[in-house]
Parts: structure tokens; sequence; C-alpha cells
């Protein structure tokens, strides 16, 4: 079977419960594979060619330290060849000018490394004064949840920026390599 490898890290649990629904209500059963970068290797990533890797931004700008630990590890990975979607949580009221700058570093690790990265996310909507995944023209590098302070456009936020990233994860997804 096809399959897509979401990778997430969280501290409170609201970036899981983002990637759980990802898999039970946007995509058939079976397509994703949900893991903890804790948990993570840079084998299992590699056995996927599409990915979804979302993340909080913690501390004042910073990645969680799951994430921190794991970078280095992506060095392992060929991003060559694979298709890569990215979603961030962050706070724009408590933190507007760190406002998710975890998810535009991330991006950066991830396009550094070659990877096709799909699902940029309109900038409209949103109140801040900085952030490092802002693109600077009009989108995010990646889908920007607030569930701090706009919980209630999540599913909707979420369903759009789904369907405009599927058809372009399924077509590259394949049989991972390992599981
Ligand atoms: C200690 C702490 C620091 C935070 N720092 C930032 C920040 O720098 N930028 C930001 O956009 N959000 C920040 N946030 C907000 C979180 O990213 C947001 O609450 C997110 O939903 C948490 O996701 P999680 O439950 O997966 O950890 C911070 C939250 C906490 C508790």
């Amino acid at each position: 079977m096809k399959k897509i490898g979401l990778f997430f890290a969280t501290d409170t649990g609201n970036t899981r419960k983002i990637a759980k629904k990802i898999q039970r209500d946007h995509f058939e059963e079976g397509v994703i594979d949900i893991c903890n970068f804790e948990k993570a290797t840079a084998e299992l990533i590699d056995g996927y060619e599409a990915l979804i890797f979302g993340t909080p931004t913690l501390g004042v700008g910073e990645y969680p330290q799951a994430l921190e630990h794991f970078l280095p590890e992506l060095d392992k990975v060929d991003f060559s060849s694979k298709v890569v979607a990215l979603y961030g949580l962050g706070d724009q009221e408590g933190y507007s000018s760190e406002f998710v700058d975890a998810l535009g570093m991330l991006h950066e690790e991830i396009e550094s490394r070659g990877a096709q990265i799909v699902g940029a996310w309109p900038t409209d909507g949103y109140e801040y004064e900085l952030s490092r995944a802002d693109l600077g023209d009009g989108n995010f590098c990646g889908l920007v949840l607030d569930l701090d302070n706009q919980a209630s456009l999540t599913d909707e936020r979420l369903a759009s920026w789904i369907s405009e990233i599927k058809p372009a994860l399924l077509a590259a997804a394949t049989e991972p390599v390992t599981s």
C-alpha cells in the first residue's frame, strides 16, 4: 500500500491532535503512518517518498526539544526525490514577533536538502509582527494553525490545506522501504 509518513513533535499534545485528525478525517485508512520525532529514525523517514512534518514553536521562537535533537539525523535522509508538506502551530498573540518560527526554521532545513515542498499557505487572517515562516510573498511556507487564539478556524484551514497538498502527496507516495 502507498503510504505517507507524518512526523511530528509536541509539548502539550496539540500537534499530535492535528496529526491524528489528518490521519483519521482526511485520508483513507492506512495511508498515513504517524510517528513522534522522539521515536523517529533517519531510516524510517527515508522509507517514505511523501512526507508531512508538523511542529509547534516553543521557548521564544524555538524548536521543541525532540525535533532539535533529531535535526542532525536529517543529514542521513535523501530528500532529493521527496515531496514534503509542513504544518506549524503557534500563538500569534502571545508570541507576535516569533510566530511559528520553528515552522520557518524546519522549512529552511528541509528545503536546503533538496526536497520538493508543497502546501504554502496564505498569511491573510493572521496578525503578527514577525514570523520566520513568512515567505514574504503573502504566504507562509506551510499550514499555520493557532489553537490558542483561532481554534474555531482549525478544521476549515486543515480541510482546505489538505485538499491542496493531497494530489501531490499521493502521486509521490510509494510503499515504504521500511516501516
Ligand atoms: C512555553 C511556551 C512557549 C511558546 N513559544 C512560542 C513561540 O515562540 N512562538 C509561537 O508562535 N508560539 C509559541 N507557543 C505557543 C505554542 O506553539 C502553541 O500553544 C502550540 O499549540 C503548542 O503545541 P503543542 O501542544 O503541540 O506543544 C509557546 C507555548 C508555550 C507553552
